[in-house]
């Protein structure tokens, strides 16, 4: 059997005495494209923080690679390969575009074909076209190009993506969804948070949703279809 590219296993967590993760279990093998689901406030963005090492687990252990990450700073965990599109895109405003994609821009892991300027321009030509403009001049849909851009210059193994098209218009939507399809073809894992089922269905190969702090339900995109109707308590769309 392969071991999974990531392997979360009993994560409890807490926001001071508020406990927000009782127990998330979930894998994700290389090169599959794996979504969170769930209603608003059921842990989510709580289980990325603590895979980014953005806050400590209580218990439990993270494997990435089969190297425990829990307890590392998120500096080292980025390090390691997992790159976060975080919720609210969080881009450097006082700097350009161009000054984003390569602030923090890494290839520590080696990878053969990293990724480049040249090559997220090719991705989101619009970016190319805003390059000298900061970063808060840009749109909600060219800032969460700038988001994903800037971390697939950190050439991860594994890409998170909190919120993927929240907020965004139809046609950035849309945009969104092609480049994430066109980045799982390259062989990229990805985790992606997003509310549009639609989109994620025909993407993804397997599904956690969230429930008050763990995961109550998990398959792929098939098996979700066909319960759809008994899971929507749970998916609140
Ligand atoms: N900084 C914080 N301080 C205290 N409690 C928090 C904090 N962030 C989140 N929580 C609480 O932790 C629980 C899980 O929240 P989390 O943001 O992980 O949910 P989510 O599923 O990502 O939802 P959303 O889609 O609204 O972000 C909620 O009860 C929330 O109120």
């Amino acid at each position: 059997m392969t071991t999974a590219l990531l392997n979360v296993r009993d994560i409890h967590a807490f926001y001071g005495p508020s406990q927000a993760l009782f127990g998330m279990n979930f894998t994700v093998q290389a090169g599959q494209f794996v979504t969170l689901l769930g209603r608003n406030g059921m842990g989510k963005s709580t289980t990325v923080k603590a895979l980014m090492g953005l806050i400590q687990p209580s218990r439990g252990s993270i494997h990435f690679d089969g190297n425990e990450i829990v307890g590392q700073p998120s500096y080292k965990v980025a390090r390691s390969g997992l790159g976060l599109v975080p919720e609210g895109r969080q881009i450097f405003p006082n700097l350009s575009v161009r000054e984003n994609l390569v602030a923090t821009a890494h290839n520590r892991q080696s990878a053969a074909s990293p990724w480049t300027l040249e090559r997220i321009y090719e991705l989101f030509p619009r970016l190319s076209e805003r390059a000298g403009n900061l970063g808060s001049n840009l749109s909600g849909g060219e800032q969460q190009m700038l988001a994903i851009g800037r971390a697939l210059m950190t050439n991860p193994r594994l890409l998170i993506l909190d919120e993927a098209t929240e907020g965004l218009a139809p046609l950035i939507r849309t945009e969104i969804w092609q480049c994430l399809a066109g980045l799982k073809a390259l062989g990229l894992t990805i985790i992606c948070i997003d509310k549009n089922l639609s989109s994620l269905l025909p993407l993804a190969d397997q599904h956690y949703i969230v429930e008050k702090g763990q995961v109550v339900w998990s398959g792929n995109s098939t098996e979700l279809d066909a319960q759809r109707t008994q899971l929507q308590t749970y998916l609140g769309v």
